[in-house]
């Protein structure tokens, strides 16, 4: 979707960003829009640029090319930040301060903040309030990062890997509390590796791979974009002949059958029983997310190299 089309006016976007770092590229002029409302997850493997687009959405950092653009001005203003909350991988809080003083202190720069038992109730830290810092496990210190993200009730929420760490529970917690966040009209824009957090949560997806966006969609529309449908099947054929025919991009042999991803899902049937009467114990079925992730990863892989 190019930003500049959409019919809503978006809360933040980026159009034709560009980032280096030296002579690496982060990002190679990305368009993203944040529109009213939605949870937008930016999807990516490792070094994709997530945070780098979070970082030039906040006004962290600066592009080298391209606009940015929060609430129709510029994310370096302090003023138009404020109206934003950001969880931050690291938060670089101070150690010896208690919990709640922490939230109280950054409750203090907004006009209408929560009220200080909602703020830490949301954030699962009413037990913890009287805590130092130091002395919280790394999960715990996710919370209160979280817990001064949204203190301000920010209409634009920014959580970079928020839920990195926790466990099962922290992270079902997590989510339902974005989900209420959401609910309230709270826009959100979270980076994640998990594809099964961007399908429970988000309304759009940006796949983002070497600092080019890759797909932008919804979590269903990414799996129906991915290439096809995996089909298994006990077959007299060899991995390496089906892997040769056109639409194939990957054979696998799972225990004494043949498991094959393709774009053409009919006319791999099609050649497929020509070619071996005898095929038997056929299953089809659509790629899930993170196959679907995978199968775009590799296409833009392919695409840089060839
Ligand atoms: N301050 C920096 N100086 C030099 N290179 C950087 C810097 N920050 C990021 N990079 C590089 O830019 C690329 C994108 O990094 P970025 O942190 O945006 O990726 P990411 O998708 O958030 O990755 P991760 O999931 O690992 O956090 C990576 O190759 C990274 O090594």
């Amino acid at each position: 979707m190019n930003a500049s089309l959409s019919p809503v006016r978006p809360l933040a976007a980026l159009r034709g960003a560009r980032k280096r770092y030296g002579a690496l590229t982060a990002l190679d002029g990305i368009d993203l829009a944040v529109l009213p409302g939605e949870v937008l997850a930016v999807l990516g493997a490792n070094g994709a640029g997530k945070t780098t687009a979070l970082g030039l959405l906040t006004g962290r950092l600066s592009p080298d090319e391209g606009e940015v653009e929060l609430f129709g001005s510029d994310p370096r203003d302090p003023a138009v930040r404020r109206g934003i909350g950001v969880m931050l991988q690291d938060g670089g809080l101070a150690d010896t301060v208690r919990v709640a003083e922490h939230v109280r202190l950054f409750s203090s720069y907004y006009a209408d903040p929560r009220p200080l038992a909602e703020t830490l109730a949301l954030a699962g830290l009413e037990d913890l309030a009287r805590r130092p810092y130091a002395e919280l496990s790394g999960g715990q210190q996710r919370r209160v990062q979280f817990a001064l993200a949204i203190c301000g009730r920010p209409p634009l929420l920014f959580v970079d890997e928020p839920t990195v760490g926790l466990d099962v529970e922290s992270r079902r917690n997590f989510w339902s509390v974005l989900r209420r966040l959401r609910h309230e009209g709270t826009a959100i824009v979270l980076t994640t590796h998990y594809l099964e957090e961007a399908d429970a949560l988000a309304d759009r997806v940006v796949l983002l791979g070497r600092g080019r966006v890759l797909a932008q969609d919804t979590p269903a529309g990414l799996k129906a974009r991915a290439a096809g449908k995996r089909v298994r099947a006990r077959s007299a054929l060899s991995a390496a002949e089906i892997a040769r025919w056109p639409g194939v991009s990957r054979v696998q042999s799972d225990d004494g059958r043949l498991d094959v991803t393709a774009a053409d899902v009919e006319g791999l049937l099609r050649r497929w029983l020509a070619a071996d009467a005898g095929l038997a114990e056929l299953e089809v079925r659509p790629l899930n997310l993170e196959e679907a992730f995978l199968s775009l990863t590799a296409a833009s892989t392919d695409e840089v190299t060839a």
